[in-house]
């Protein structure tokens, strides 16, 4: 069963539409980024997930409970990272943590044993003692995500989580969400695509509030994509050597830049790719980043219109 799912949601602010007939799921264990510039519909999702606003049409279930009917039993199943995580700056961590379990139901040992449990997995041991109005922001966010952990919930809600973060901090918190998902699923949002395609398993792209589409992010095994570049001279050699290539290869014509022909090709195996393009004679292989695809569907998707 989907840890959350989400059917035909729609959602109007008076006139205005905040979401309009999404739907999506997200499985155990898995972590689905809701990709989408500001004002798509990401925060409405999540307000209405978290039980912070009422659907308009549609259902939404977290672990199979109804957010409006079994509102408090799916609540209880999610913890929550709001944007600027709002914190009591004039608390300790480990009062504020105390004080969060509370909030939740836990007390007595059930209650240390979670908050020992949450600051050994954010490492906040050496700040327990601090003022969270002191702390860096990299340690405010896993103050924050360390209080949405408490509970051992099924699914974990961020939202914007790298927000005002430095680039040590996005990478700890790319690591830090892998490392949660053995143990939940996570939901998490962002406009910025590069961080989406590292993190998550699946991205929902959101525009205007309408789902475009699910993308999911392809990690297998040493995947990569080379590129050949051939002037006229080299065209028939390269033919005959794109058609010599190992099984699995897939190879697209770009478009020319002058009189130089270019190929780029995906490869399951990079090493045997290039060495069978070494022994064909092709000198000018070049070796490229590997692509999920999100990027060129996210400019097609969102082609001719407006994306800030
Ligand atoms: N309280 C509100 N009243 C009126 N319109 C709203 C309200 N909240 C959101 N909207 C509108 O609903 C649409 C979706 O907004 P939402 O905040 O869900 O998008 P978002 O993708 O989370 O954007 P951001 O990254 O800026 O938070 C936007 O057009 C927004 O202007």
């Amino acid at each position: 069963m989907a840890v959350v799912s989400v059917e035909g949601l729609s959602r109007r602010y008076g006139r205005h539409r905040g979401v309009e007939d999404v739907s999506f799921e997200v499985q155990d264990h898995e972590i689905v980024g809701l990709l989408g510039p500001n004002g798509s519909g990401k925060t409405t999702i999540l307000r209405i997930l978290t039980g912070y606003l009422q659907p308009g049409v549609g259902r939404v279930r977290v672990d199979g409970l109804d957010v409006v009917r079994d509102g408090r039993a799916a609540r209880a199943r999610i913890g929550y990272v709001p944007e600027n995580a709002p914190l009591y700056g004039q608390m300790r961590v480990n009062e504020f943590l105390d004080f969060m379990g509370r909030l939740r139901g836990l007390q007595g040992p059930a209650l240390r044993g979670a908050i020992a449990a949450a600051c050994d997995r954010l490492a906040l041991g050496p700040v327990a003692e601090a003022m969270i109005g002191r702390l860096s922001r990299g340690y405010r966010q896993r103050v924050a995500i360390a209080q949405a952990l408490l509970h051992a919930p099924r699914l974990l809600v961020l939202d914007e989580p790298t927000n005002g973060l430095d680039p040590r901090q996005i990478i700890e918190l790319r690591h830090l969400l892998r490392d949660l998902a053995r143990d939940c699923s996570v939901l998490v949002t962002s406009h910025i695509l590069a961080e989406m395609e590292r993190v998550a398993d699946r991205v929902a792209i959101l525009l205007d509030g309408r789902l475009l589409t699910v993308h999911r992010i392809a990690r297998e095994g040493r995947a990569a994509a080379l590129r050949i570049r051939s002037g006229a001279e080299g065209a028939p050699a390269v033919a005959a050597a794109l058609a010599a290539l190992p099984p699995g290869v897939t190879a697209m014509e770009e478009p020319a830049t002058g009189d130089v022909a270019s190929w780029r090709l995906e490869v399951p195996e990079p090493e045997a790719a290039l060495a069978a393009l070494a022994a064909a004679g092709l000198a000018s292989v070049e070796a490229l980043p590997p692509a999920s695809g999100l990027e060129e569907l996210f400019l097609r998707l969102t082609a001719g219109k407006a994306v800030h």
